[in-house]
């Protein structure tokens, strides 16, 4: 057991799932390749506990074990986001908009800078190059149709700016393409993309690069998160725990990885190799079997591995699994820290699970709205305009603008308001100039031009919200009756045989 807390420790994370009643110990044997992914996609699909499975077939040398669904959410009424929470070391009962506050609280603080460890966890097995051999290692096959073994669905990329000055982390998937090389979807406006450019633009053949698996969750949140260009994880992760993250260097070159990563790649991000990427089953829930891309080549130098290491997979698809409850949750986050620094009065910010990350619902102040004295179509224009222009706003299709009244958490609250709020057309200001994401399906498999427009702002504020304020009631038992009556109701309910009241 790590001396760390859940939020900075892999180990102490998944003992504290375990506390939870919230992991599955699995010590059947399982086979890497789709059975442990299909166990945890219907963990995905049920919100059931993860998966840790204890003894994957054609695991040796404590390589490995694996864990599924890292990101999920739960049904247990209040605790739907413990997972998420312990991440973050927020208490299980945390909300959304709580989780997305701790990701947004070191944005406008100094950073914390990494504590370097002359040896570590990540140090307590090796195999050196000329003895790597993937295929050797229990690979899991995480859909039946994807072009390769994605080893790579929750480690966490390693790279620095040529200078120096910018430690970058990100989730980006990757396949097995050799015994020592995986290859990437490294594509715009990402980071792993900008920095391999950088790089590239210096004439540069092989980039210094390191993949770390099982790394503290804070520094797996950041990675699932936009932050904005320049800003390094490592301080930024620090500066939110209040504390320097434990890394050290990595043997073959100097890139530095967390001290506690379950297990290691450590090598070079090739400049010009390129491989045949994909297909993958996607975070938007679809699979084109046989339609694969060209990605970048990643060579592996040296793997390091914690004893009896854990493989953390994110076993993607429709709604709700890390693509989601993360890269979707986050992307949010940002969108309203980008709103909030632009000035305009957004409050709140979701990604409900429905929209597979191509929405985000904005919660707006009205009253400071109402003295800003414009109109829908001034103020969805001047959100599209700046939402859709930067790198938070990359994957997001739609942005619906919502009043008060309405629980952005909640999707029957969330749709009641787009569904009658939302004069089709009229009330929504559309985007076909702006970068668009060619993995969403309408997209990359529709009829336009597969990376760019394709984007809206649907106005769900009524003309009066802009003006004098809401001018209705709302027909629900809360709004449509008096104290009294509701009173009468509830205190009678269950001896009218009725069942009792979630809270
Ligand atoms: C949490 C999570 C995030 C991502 C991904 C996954 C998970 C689990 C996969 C399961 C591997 C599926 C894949 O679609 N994937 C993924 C990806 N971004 C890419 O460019 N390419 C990818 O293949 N993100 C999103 C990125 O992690 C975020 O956009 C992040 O912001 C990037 O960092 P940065 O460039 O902003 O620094
Ligand atoms: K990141």
């Amino acid at each position: 057991n790590d001396p760390e807390p859940a939020h900075l420790s892999f180990r102490s994370f998944i003992n504290a799932l375990r506390e939870d009643g919230d992991l599955a110990d699995i010590d059947s044997p399982i086979d890497p390749n789709l059975q442990a992914a299909a166990i945890t996609r219907l963990v995905c699909e049920t919100d059931d506990k993860a998966p840790l499975f204890h003894n994957i077939i054609g695991a040796k040398d404590g390589l490995w074990r694996i864990l599924g669904a890292p990101g999920g959410i739960r049904k247990t009424p209040g605790h739907q986001y413990s997972r998420l929470a312990r991440h973050v070391a927020l208490p299980p009962t945390a909300s959304l908009h709580d989780i997305m506050d701790k990701m947004l609280s070191a944005t406008h603080i100094p950073p914390i800078e990494p504590e370097i460890l002359s040896t570590g966890p990540c140090k307590e097995n090796s195999i050196d190059g000329p003895d790597i051999d993937l295929w050797k290692l229990p690979l899991p096959q995480i859909h039946q149709s994807d072009g390769g073994k994605y080893v790579q669905t929750f480690g966490v990329h390693i790279l620095q700016s040529p200078d120096g000055t910018w430690t970058n982390w990100s989730i980006s998937r990757a396949m097995v393409s050799s015994k020592n090389k995986l290859v990437s979807l490294a594509a715009n406006p990402q980071h792993i993309r900008l920095i391999h450019d950088q790089w590239a633009k210096e004439g540069k053949k092989e980039i210094p690069w390191a993949l770390a698996f099982g790394v503290p969750p804070t520094a797996a949140m950041a990675a699932s998160m936009p932050l904005p260009e320049g800003i390094s994880d490592p301080g930024y992760v620090g500066a939110m725990c209040g504390e320097p993250i434990k890394m050290v260097k990595c043997d073959t070159n100097d890139i530095l990885v967390p001290a506690n990563s379950e297990i290691v790649f450590e090598g070079t991000f090739s400049v010009e190799e390129t491989a045949s990427e994909g297909p993958f089953g996607e975070m938007h829930g679809y699979t084109f079997p046989g339609k694969s891309i060209i990605g970048n080549v990643h060579t592996i130098n040296k793997i390091t591995y914690r004893n009896n290491a854990i493989l953390p997979i994110s076993s993607c698809g429709r709604m709700t699994d890390e693509t989601h409850t993360m890269l979707g949750v986050l992307a949010a986050a940002r969108i309203r820290q980008v709103c909030q620094d632009a000035g305009l009065p957004i409050i709140q910010a979701s990604c409900p699970w429905f929209a597979h990350a191509t929405w985000t619902v904005l919660k707006v102040d009205t009253t400071k709205l109402r003295a800003l004295k414009t109109t829908g179509k001034e103020f969805a224009k001047k959100v599209g305009d700046l939402v859709f222009n930067v790198k938070p706003g990359f994957a997001m299709h739609r942005l619906i603008l919502v009043g008060e009244d309405i629980d952005i958490y909640n999707d029957k609250d969330v749709l009641w308001a787009y569904t009658t709020r939302c004069r089709p057309n009229l009330d929504e200001v559309f985007f076909e100039e702006v970068l668009g994401f060619r993995l969403i399906p309408f997209m990359g498999y529709g009829n336009g031009d597969p990376i760019k427009g394709g984007k809206v702002v649907s106005d769900a504020l009524l003309p009066v919200e802009y003006t004098t304020g809401q001018n209705w009631e709302t027909c629900n038992f809360k709004n449509a009756y008096p104290k009294s009556v509701q009173d009468q109701v509830l205190k009678d309910w269950e001896s009218f045989g009725f069942a009792k009241l979630q809270e």
